[in-house]
């Protein structure tokens, strides 16, 4: 079936072929019939039956015949209508008369040994589809004769067997198609001829001879086209050179085979290599155009190049200067502590939703379109360090992320929260895609891999059954995390599948040591929060609706939190929600925080992206001070390592003390009656004190009172700082370091009086500040105790504020000593730059 196709299908090309072919043929000897005896009446590409009803009484083949060779018809039969223009009724003739007309005609093309036709193949009854080749292929020759006559050769003939003729030939096929309406195409079509069978004999020689005279006119119009309108076909033509060389040298091989011509060359051989020569000029000048036309192009090709290259430069540049911009800007607001908000948007589930996500830019900005609003006030635009699109992965994610975690190892604390709408994406972050796979891994999991070293520290959470698990490797952290996610409550709601219902925090807590002896201890919390969500949407009910709103309620706090730091307000009400305390030391602390915004970009989820947006455009806002690495350097482990020697010291003494009591028999009641105590007091200065030297703490009483010595207690001094952060984590955050020195507690009273102190008790000095012990005189009531200065070391800054009555807290307020052992110690510091005095730790008082 199929070949049987094909064959029909060929068969129909090549009769249209050939149809065409005919066609063209007789266009051309009407033509050339025209331009002898003028208009023939017919169209100019005339059916068969046209072409021959016009021929048929043979006065147009007659006057044609005359004109190209004058009276080789000698007797032409005129009809009694007039010739032009021609019309059935001119052929209203007697037959016998076009009978002559023809025959005479055909007498003639015999003579000029033409090839002619039967004078049948005119009449009408007789007339076969094809039959008007013949008459075609007669004037076609007569054209020929004519034009051999006019150049005066009658050799041309052996030179148009060339292939440039025979492409030449096809050149005008196709020009002469050009005007047949079923081709309209007018370019050049050389590659034709290698298709096309060569014509018979004597065809070819007719067809060559008639097509040469517009071979070079057809080239020049050709050449003239040609920069508007190259042919591939004609440029790989030229390229090669196969047309054009084999017109060139086609004519002079021939020539020079025939030893004729080597020796005489006849006139009309000069006639054609005049025409070759013309030929092989105008080639030249084709070939010379098309090389300039090259050079053109290959100049304004690489003046396109030189720009490319400096576009690319200059792009290459600006992403340069973008890069170094965003590092700067990241710098400043690392200066200033400012929260960096990151926003990613997870890919649409619905191909039906539109996308109110319009636009997402390299340098962290995003542009919104209220669906309600497609126009310009639809837009809303948000502006955060970095921005995340939905074909973003979960590497890309973490390589931003990982600088961030790395600074945990620095001493810095670190917390990346991801915050958003139900269902936005939040735990696919941190944790990765839902059903455990261990692909697309989330930013938890990556950044455990990522740390050195993980280690438990003293348990500070104040979260119900949450625990604390020592971890040797990263498998560790990994299984813990599983059984975490088994105990985080997961339910459907009408917007996740796998909706958290419980905000999950891993916290890391990473404790160093380096090289030189400095330690530090850091954490970081990776918080998945529970979504945001309407209970309308969530479609919630029971258990899950009460979930919806303890979630609402912690991120609405957490909101306030965000409100109040941002607007720098005195007050920050992180007690208000565990989450928000939590989250503290991150938010009010002086660590490095992320927040990961996350948004859905569906068109109904559009309230929700507005609202996370803005609430994380005010986070971004917040500035927390410059982060603190926790870091102990060896400096201050070397005073630690002092200090610890004076405990020892100081310990000894105190036995020694003791022993000399013993001996010398003196206060032994009141040592019996009250049992030796001690009493601490950490003693910490504030983080500026770095390069202060070891504490000069001497027993002050032990010279006058060694009586008194056989008491011991513990002093603490702290810095301002601590007086803020007065838990124990957060002493240790602080980088302190502490002293204690033993005193007679029962004797504290009379110290004052017997002049004991004679320096300060603990002095610590740098260039801005100095701290002083301060010891209160004999209380002379319960609630009042005036208070001296015993020893004031000040520098040429140091102002002295005026003493200050110690506060009335029940912790501060100094007791009045019913015993000895109850005595109370105040203390002060004075800051020279900025001449604020500020209570360090009240007294404390161990009883
Ligand atoms: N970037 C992403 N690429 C592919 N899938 C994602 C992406 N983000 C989220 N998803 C898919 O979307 C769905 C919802 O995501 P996910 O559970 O992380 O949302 P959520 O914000 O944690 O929701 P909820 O607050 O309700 O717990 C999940 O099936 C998740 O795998």
């Amino acid at each position: 079936m199929e070949d049987s196709a094909r064959t029909g299908l060929h068969d129909f090309t090549r009769a249209s072929r050939k149809a065409e072919e005919a066609a063209w043929r007789r266009f051309q000897a009407v033509e050339w019939l025209e331009t002898l005896v003028g208009p023939l009446g017919i169209p100019k590409q005339p059916s068969e039956r046209e072409f021959i009803s016009c021929l048929r009484n043979g006065l147009i083949l007659c006057n044609a015949m005359n004109k190209i060779q004058p009276g080789a018809v000698p007797k032409v039969v005129e009809s009694q209508m007039p010739l032009q223009p021609l019309s059935r009724e001119s052929q209203a003739l007697p037959a016998y008369q076009y009978f002559e007309n023809v025959r005479n005609f055909l007498v003639a093309v015999e003579e000029l040994k033409l090839p002619a036709f039967e004078a049948s193949d005119l009449e009408r009854d007789a007339l076969e589809a094809g039959s008007a080749a013949k008459v075609v292929d007669c004037i076609l020759a007569l054209k020929s004769y004519e034009w051999k006559q006019m150049s005066n050769g009658n050799s041309f003939n052996k030179y148009v067997k060339s292939p440039l003729v025979m492409i030449s030939a096809n050149i005008m096929h196709s020009r002469a198609s050009a005007v047949v309406p079923s081709d309209s195409c007018r370019q050049l079509d050389m590659s034709a001829a290698c298709e096309r069978q060569p014509p018979v004999e004597g065809d070819n020689q007719k067809l060559q001879v008639d097509s040469l005279e517009s071979v070079i006119k057809l080239l020049v119009d050709s050449m003239v086209d040609v920069k508007e309108n190259i042919d591939d076909k004609l440029l790989a033509s030229y390229h090669s050179g196969d047309v054009l060389n084999s017109m060139s040298k086609e004519p002079l091989k021939e020539r020079s085979s025939s030893p004729a011509h080597s020796t005489s060359m006849p006139l009309e051989d000069l006639s054609a290599l005049e025409n070759s020569r013309d030929l092989k000029a105008l080639w030249l000048s084709a070939k010379k155009d098309f090389e300039d036309l090259q050079t053109q192009l290959q100049r304004d090709l690489k003046h396109l190049g030189t720009q490319v290259q400096e576009l690319s430069t200059a792009a290459l540049g600006y992403h340069r200067v973008v890069k170094e911009n965003q590092k700067l800007y990241n710098m400043v607001q690392d200066l200033k502590g400012n929260i960096r908000v990151y926003c990613r948007i997870r890919p649409s589930f619905s191909s039906e939703s539109k996308n109110v996500i319009k636009f997402i830019g390299e340098d962290g900005s995003v542009v919104i379109l209220d669906p309600a609003k497609p126009q310009k006030d639809g837009r809303k635009d948000f502006q955060f360090n970095r921005v995340f699109g939905p074909t973003s992965s979960q590497d890309e994610v973490f390589k931003d992320t990982q600088p961030l975690i790395r600074s945990v190892m620095d001493g810095y604390n670190v917390c990346i929260f991801a915050y958003g709408q139900t269902g936005s994406g939040k735990t696919h972050t941190m944790s990765g895609p839902s059903g455990g796979s261990t692909r697309d891994m989330g930013i938890n999991y990556l950044a455990l891999n990522d740390l050195f070293q993980i280690c438990p520290t003293d348990n500070g959470l104040s979260i119900p059954d949450a625990t604390m698990h020592s971890v040797n490797s990263t498998t560790d952290v990994l299984n813990l995390m599983k059984f975490g996610e088994m105990n985080r409550m997961v339910s459907s709601t009408a917007i996740n599948n796998r909706s958290s219902r419980s905000h999950s925090v891993l916290t890391i807590h990473v404790h160093g040591k380096d090289t030189s002896g400095g330690t530090l201890r850091s954490c970081l919390h990776l918080v998945d929060l529970a979504g945001s969500e309407r209970v309308d949407k969530s479609e919630v009910t029971g258990d899950r609706l009460k979930e919806a709103q303890y979630i609402n309620k912690s991120l609405s706090c957490l909101g306030d939190v965000i409100t109040a730091l941002a607007q720098k307000n005195s007050h920050i009400p992180y007690r208000n929600s565990k989450l928000t305390l939590l989250l503290q030391g991150a938010l009010g602390g002086h660590a490095k925080t992320l927040m990961l915004a996350h948004v859905s970009p569906e068109e109904d989820s559009f309230n929700e992206t507005i609202s996370t947006l803005k609430f994380a455009q005010r986070v971004s806002t917040v500035e927390l001070g410059a982060a603190r690495s926790n870091k102990e350097s060896g400096e201050v482990m070397q005073l630690k390592e002092q200090i610890e020697k004076l405990k020892k010291a100081l310990a000894n003494k105190e036995v020694q003390g003791i022993q000399f009591s013993k001996t010398s028999e003196k206060p032994r009641t009141m040592t019996e009656r009250t049992p030796q105590r001690l009493r601490r007091l950490s003693i910490e200065n504030c983080s500026t004190v770095k390069t202060e030297k070891a504490i000069n703490l001497e027993d002050r009483k032990g010279s006058k009172t060694p009586s008194l010595s056989t008491r011991s207690r513990r002093l603490s001094l702290e810095g301002p700082r601590s007086v803020k952060n007065d838990s124990l984590q957060i002493s240790h955050d602080m980088g302190k370091f502490l002293a204690s020195e033993t005193v007679p507690r029962e004797n504290c009273g009379q110290l004052q009086e017997t002049e004991a102190v004679t320096k300060p008790f603990g002095h610590f000095r740098n260039e801005n500040t100095t701290l002083e012990v301060w010891f209160p005189k004999t209380p002379r009531s319960p609630t009042r105790i005036p208070y001296q200065k015993r020893v004031v070391e000040t520098d040429s800054k140091t102002q002295v504020p005026s003493l200050q009555p110690p506060p009335t807290t029940p912790e501060a307020r100094p007791r009045a000593p019913r015993s000895p052992t109850s005595c109370t110690y105040q203390k002060r510091v004075f800051e020279t730059e900025s001449i604020t005095q500020c209570p360090l730790l009240s007294a404390t008082n161990d009883t």
